[in-house]
């Protein structure tokens, strides 16, 4: 009996000349949520699409719970549940409907079902919206409501292994919370999530694990604290450089650099906590000397980490702190 709900090993998949996965490996216990990141194109949803036998590997293997999931995925099916990443086609239908539909296909009776959508509707805020039917061309209920109705859909009836890819897009901020506490449930719940996500800085706060893919490479793996690879005394010290400004050289400094990462105009230095004055003050003369158009000083997180992994195709993301 295997202890992981999901192994994958040596999973690689091409399309024609893209290494789209190449030698992927990684775990998910019962009671685990495993965040995968990476960028546009990292490989994610093919990495997705095979756990739930939408795609055949080219070589690897893929174990759900038991089951070999690339022999037999019908039977691989049975113990996952997926949130894809496109929209769920529920034109037509309410929310209360389309999660009550999904419940009866998995097995509940209508009884269940309609308990178990009334939940999930206080569970993710969405009450108000639960009658509204969905129309064609987005009309009728907005894409985050149609998001969340989608998870409940997912979520309706327990799985042994839970897939989720991107499931907070299009939702505000409020509801994303509520969301994240959903996955979070699912998991203490004893459930294994494999979470997809861009949100690495709200994705933090929830993940057990953190699997980093670059270019259908595993580049980093490990909890959050660990990949984070600072002190939670670190600092992030954040230059906005003028456009077409040169960076300031960091070995220059009058501060200690952990690490640096450039992100556009943005270079991010992770810089100790004892030396905020100073740092503060270097980066006040820069100002004054036009060298940046502004500076802030926050706490260090995953994010400075993850961006410096995947630099070379770095793009801004997550929340911006306020330049003073
Ligand atoms: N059906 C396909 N045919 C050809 N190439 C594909 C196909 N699906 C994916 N790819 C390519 O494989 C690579 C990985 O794509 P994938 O969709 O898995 O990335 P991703 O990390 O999920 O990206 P995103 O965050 O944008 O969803 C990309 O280069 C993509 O263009």
């Amino acid at each position: 009996m295997s202890e992981d709900v999901l192994h994958v090993a040596g999973l690689t998949r091409r399309f024609g000349a893209v290494v789209a996965n190449d030698d992927i490996s990684l775990r998910v216990r019962p009671g685990e949520v495993v965040g995968l990141l990476g960028h546009n194109g990292a490989g994610k949803t093919t990495l997705v699409s095979q756990v739930v036998g939408l795609l055949r590997p080219d070589a690897g293997r893929i174990t759900v719970g038991d089951v070999d999931a690339v022999a037999d995925p019908a039977a691989a099916r049975r113990h996952a549940a997926l949130q894809p990443q496109a929209q769920a086609p529920i034109d037509g239908l309410t929310p209360r409907t389309a999660i009550e539909i999904a419940g009866r296909l998995r097995g509940l009776s209508t009884r269940a079902a309609r308990a178990a959508a009334e939940d999930l509707a206080a569970e993710l805020d969405i009450g108000p919206w639960l009658d509204r039917r969905a129309l064609p061309d987005g009309r009728g209920l907005s894409g985050g409501i149609r998001r969340l109705t989608a998870f409940a859909m997912t979520v309706v009836v327990p799985t042994p292994l839970l897939v989720l890819d991107e499931p907070t897009n299009d939702i505000d901020a409020s509801r994303r919370r509520l969301l994240w506490e959903a996955v979070r449930r699912r998991g203490d719940q004893g459930c294994g999530v494999l979470l997809v996500t861009h949100n690495v800085t709200e994705a933090e706060r929830i993940v057990d694990e953190l699997v980093v893919l670059d270019r259908g490479r595993v580049v980093a793996a490990g909890s959050p604290g660990r990949l984070r690879g600072t002190q939670d005394t670190d600092l992030r010290l954040e230059l906005l450089l003028p456009p077409d400004g040169a960076a300031p050289d960091a070995t220059d400094a009058p501060v200690t650099v952990h690490r640096t990462v450039h992100v556009g105009r943005r270079v991010l230095l992770t810089v100790p906590a004892a030396e905020a004055a100073t740092a503060v003050a270097w980066a006040t003369t820069l100002r004054e000397r036009s060298r940046i158009e502004g500076y802030a000083l926050a706490p260090a997180t995953l994010e400075d980490a993850y961006l410096a992994l995947t630099a070379a195709d770095a793009a801004p993301s997550g929340q911006e702190p306020a330049h003073v």
